[in-house]
């Protein structure tokens, strides 16, 4: 039974569809990387917000798992990288929690500009101080983003709502998109000299880290406000409260900080400073969607191979599952067929699409295709999440090309591996059965199945050769399931795709090799 971990507080929603669709459930929220890592090895996905650290070490001892589901938005507490390279899937929801995030930036600039918070409390406190706390309209003032996609947008929405002005820095931005929203795109320096309001949207990464640190505050307008509801690491909290208590921020909203849960920190207690702990996508209709989107991307996943909303490979929806699923099965096997035909460095893969599988979304029969390729050489340890990056880490130069015109069938595949040493080729169809057929090795034209195991062979075109293979075959026990022939000319070279019922002893194999006639003999598993 396919087993889900939910590590995180999520919806119940996510508990049900996972069961409704027949998968295990376990629930154990608040668990340290060690804690996580020992029993994680037990479960095929993962499912986590922001509190699990989804680490190299964790992801190390994860020997069954497939997915990791975020049901949010960041994804920096997950070693993508390391899950990546072993060939775990990654998804998030980027759409479920968008609007409740946006909403929640436009509540802090709203109580850093009225201090809610702090009239709030003083009242409750029965002081009644109308004078400390007179605030700041938004009308006609300039709200900077910091990143403008799903959430900026929404935001610089909003803000254009309160008849703000909005510029945003996001170099990601087309000047298309910018019209479109109605902001106006501008650089970092440009946005700092002219915000009174700046708000962060940019996911953290080595770029992002500390864009806001004493160099970029010394260039912001005076008494300019800041507000924080992407990710703590983007400020530099010294200097923002530097900032702070100098006067040259006004204030700061922080849901965020750069360690989480935050019970201690610089910026706790100052006055002009208004925290949240990280709510932004704390809203009842927002933990509904990431919920359920997770638990569906994930089971549609784990139970039917559709890859929806991945950081790390390509997307297949459960529409295209079920068309891609027989040319799944042809893309491996033409991998792994080409991959253990191949002895030397692989140094380019050409994969041809014709007929009607050009028609398709053909990046997951590629990955399929690298996977099988690779596999001889690497084992378990690639697969098709991380085979487009093995190979790309390995120099092989990778070219796809699509035809929509049928050729000789009306749907093929065509793999092309170029070594130090040879090119050669096999291709591929599928029959009306969707079973698939080897209709092509190395331009021989041959009509073969391939079952578990086969016997590959490259034979001078002679008299005599095939009778001896079926005596030397039946006389050590081995029987023939299929037996497919092709040949380039006649008395040229020919070859024999065998299937036989069982895996072939080295002796044999070797006893083929010497037989005459033979040039090259291999033994293939499927
Ligand atoms: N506080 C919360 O609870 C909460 C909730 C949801 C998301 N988030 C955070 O908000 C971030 C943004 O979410 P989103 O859905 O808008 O993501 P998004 O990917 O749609 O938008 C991020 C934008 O940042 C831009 N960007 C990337 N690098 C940049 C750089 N160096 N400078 C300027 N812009 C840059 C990108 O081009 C993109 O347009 C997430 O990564 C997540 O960390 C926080
Ligand atoms: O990136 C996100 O989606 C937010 O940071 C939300 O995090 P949470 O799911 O832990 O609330």
């Amino acid at each position: 039974m396919v087993k889900v971990l939910i590590s995180d507080e999520l919806s119940p929603a996510a508990v049900k569809i996972f069961q409704e669709r027949g998968i295990d459930v376990t629930e154990k929220i608040g668990l340290k990387p060690k804690e996580l890592a020992a029993i994680i090895g037990d479960f095929d996905g993962l499912a986590v917000r922001s509190a699990s650290k989804v680490t190299a070490d964790v992801l190390a001892a994860a020997a069954k798992l497939k997915v990791v589901g975020r049901a949010g938005i960041g994804v920096d507490n997950i070693d993508v990288k390391a899950a990546t390279a072993r060939g775990i899937c990654v998804m998030n929801t980027p759409f479920g929690n968008n609007i409740t995030t946006a909403e929640h930036s436009v509540a802090m600039m709203m109580a850093l500009a009225r201090h809610i918070p702090e009239a709030n409390s003083s009242t409750h406190q029965g002081k009644w101080e109308k004078s400390r706390f007179v605030g700041v309209e938004l009308y006609a003032k300039t709200l900077g983003l910091v990143g403008c996609g799903n959430i900026g947008s929404i935001v610089a929405d909003r803000a254009q709502g309160l008849k703000m002005k909005v510029i945003a820095y996001d170099p990601f931005l087309s000047p298309e998109r910018a019209l479109d929203l109605g902001v106006e795109k501008v650089d970092l320096d440009a946005l700092l000299a002219r915000a009174d309001f700046i708000s962060l949207h940019t996911p953290l990464t080595d770029q992002t880290r500390n864009l806001i640190d004493a160099a970029a505050l010394a260039k912001c307008r005076d008494g300019v406000r800041i507000i924080n509801c992407a990710r703590g690491g983007l400020v530099v909290e010294a200097d923002l409260k530097a900032a702070l208590d100098s006067g040259k921020v006004a204030g700061a909203a922080l849901d965020v900080f750069p360690v989480e849960p935050a019970t201690e920190n610089i910026l706790f207690g100052h006055p002009n400073v208004v925290c949240t702990p990280h709510l932004g996508a704390s809203s009842t209709e927002a933990q509904l969607n990431v919920a359920i989107q997770v638990a569906e991307q994930m089971s549609d996943f784990l139970l039917h191979g559709a890859v929806t909303n991945a950081l790390n490979m390509a997307s297949v929806t459960v529409e295209e599952a079920p068309k891609l699923r027989p040319y799944m099965r042809l893309a491996d096997q033409l991998g792994a067929f080409a991959g253990q035909a191949t002895e030397t460095g692989i140094r380019k893969v050409t994969v041809e699409y014709e007929g009607h599988v050009a028609s398709l979304n053909t990046r997951p029969l590629t990955a399929l295709i690298l996977q099988g390729l690779l596999k001889p050489l690497l084992a378990d340890s690639v697969n098709m999440v991380n085979a487009p990056l093995v190979a790309k880490e390995r120099n092989i130069d990778l070219t796809e090309a699509k035809h929509e015109r049928e050729g000789d069938y009306h749907t093929l595949i065509r793999l092309t591996v170029e070594t130090e040493r040879w090119s050669r080729s096999i291709a591929g169809t599928l029959f009306a059965d969707q079973r698939p057929r080897v209709v092509d090795i190395k331009g021989i034209k041959i009509d073969a199945e391939l079952g578990p195991h086969m016997l590959y062979v490259t034979n001078d075109d002679k008299p005599g050769f095939i009778g001896r293979l079926g005596t030397l075959l039946g006389d050590n026990g081995i029987n023939i399931a299929t037996f497919a022939l092709g040949r380039a000319a006649q008395g040229g070279d020919a070859i024999a795709l065998v299937e036989i019922d069982g895996p072939l002893p080295p002796e044999i194999l070797r006893a083929v090799q010497a037989l005459p006639q033979v040039q090259q003999a291999k033994a293939l598993v499927f």
